[in-house]
């Protein structure tokens, strides 16, 4: 299988290399020339923690090169799916750029475009941009972090849920079985857990509410997931920020599942040691995916005339974390 990925990070690297190592002709778009230099030439290196010993998955051969200069190459051999695996605030300039300066003929007989961002917004802009491609949420609860162009350390396995977001009208006309089949079977061999969805736009509000409450506040507080659970103060302003996102999701018409609550809690014990994204983020002084995390929240409070305090709090300070305006 023919597999384009859209940014050589954490989650690309990753994926890049899992599907390489089975048999996949992985083809990796990074943002600078060395990087793609690196890759061309060294290949990706994965490590893992298997108890107390690391393994070391690699070299693992993948062609690369700029996204910029990719647009020729595409139009020329075309992939079977587009992984698009960079943050939601690069969405954007992907589409306007490169997306949509593809031969248009060619993207919408591709197998599909997987987007496998936090938080939401992205999706309808893709939609709106080029509508009648096969766009998926893939939701993933993989844990990756990116140490060098070619190094990545898989810090922990998880789920991924893959779902047609497609307009239902298309959706009827395309016959996608076969093909979302073989590709959940190269991610599987690959070493993925993943499965297939109807109800992704469900997995996609259940994962922004998970982390419209784990990553502000430990971004905030610069903790671990697993230091939320350490107080009761901790714990209520958690509960504050669920019951607000329930009250908006329930305006909204937004299904959750009864336990999501429980499933936060349970979040933070299982990925306890791990620094969440928008820390990580913090940290090294990127800028964050709050707009498309609590910032969606406020947006979807606001378009039910009703308003998400705490969630705008929760913007308005790590917006303003930032040492200056982008
Ligand atoms: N990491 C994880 O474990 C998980 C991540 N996610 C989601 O996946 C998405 C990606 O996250 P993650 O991999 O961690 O992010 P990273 O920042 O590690 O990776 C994003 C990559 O995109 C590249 N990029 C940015 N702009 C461009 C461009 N114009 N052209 C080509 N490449 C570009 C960046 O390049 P450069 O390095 O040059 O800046 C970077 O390598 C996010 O939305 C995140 O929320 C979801 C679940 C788990
Ligand atoms: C689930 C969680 C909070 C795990 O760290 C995450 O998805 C993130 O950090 O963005």
């Amino acid at each position: 299988m023919k597999i384009d990925i859209i940014g050589g990070g954490s989650l690309g690297l990753l994926f890049a290399g899992k599907l390489a190592s089975v048999g996949n002709e992985v083809r990796v778009w990074c943002r600078g020339q060395e990087q793609a230099v690196l890759l061309n030439s060294e290949g990706i290196l994965i490590n893992s923690n298997e108890g107390s010993s690391v393994i070391e998955l690699g070299p693992l051969a993948v062609e690369a090169g700029v996204l910029e200069e990719s647009i020729s190459k595409w139009d020329e051999t075309p992939s079977d799916w587009i992984f698009l695996m960079t943050k939601q605030k690069e969405i954007e300039k992907v589409v306007s750029r490169i997306l949509t300066r593809l031969d248009y003929n060619r993207l919408v007989e591709i197998k599909g475009i997987l987007c496998f961002q936090n938080g939401v917004g992205h999706i309808e802009l893709l939609k709106g941009a080029i509508p009648h491609c096969r766009i998926y949420s893939a939701i993933t609860t993989e844990a990756a972090r990116k140490d060098s162009h070619n190094k990545v350390f898989h810090a922990g396995h998880g789920m991924t849920m893959v779902g047609s977001q497609v307009h239902k009208e298309l959706e009827e006309g395309m016959n996608s079985d076969i093909d979302e089949k073989a590709l959940l079977s190269e991610l599987q061999k690959a070493g993925f857990q993943c499965d297939l969805s109807k109800e992704i736009v469900n997995h996609m509000y259940r994962k922004l509410l998970i982390n419209a409450v784990i990553n502000p506040l430990t971004a905030i507080w610069r903790i671990q997931n697993g230091e939320l659970l350490v107080s009761s103060q901790r714990i209520d302003l958690m509960r504050k920020l669920f019951d607000e996102g329930i009250e908006v999701y329930n305006a909204c018409g937004i299904v959750w599942d009864i336990d999501l609550w429980d499933q936060i809690m349970n979040v933070c014990k299982m990925t306890s040691s791990n620094t969440s994204s928008m820390y990580k983020d913090v940290k090294v002084g990127h800028s964050t995916e709050i707009q498309w995390i609590n910032g969606s929240i406020v947006s979807l409070a606001e378009s039910q005339g009703i308003h998400a305090n705490y969630h705008q709090m929760m913007v308005e300070l790590i917006e303003g974390m930032k040492e200056k305006e982008e």
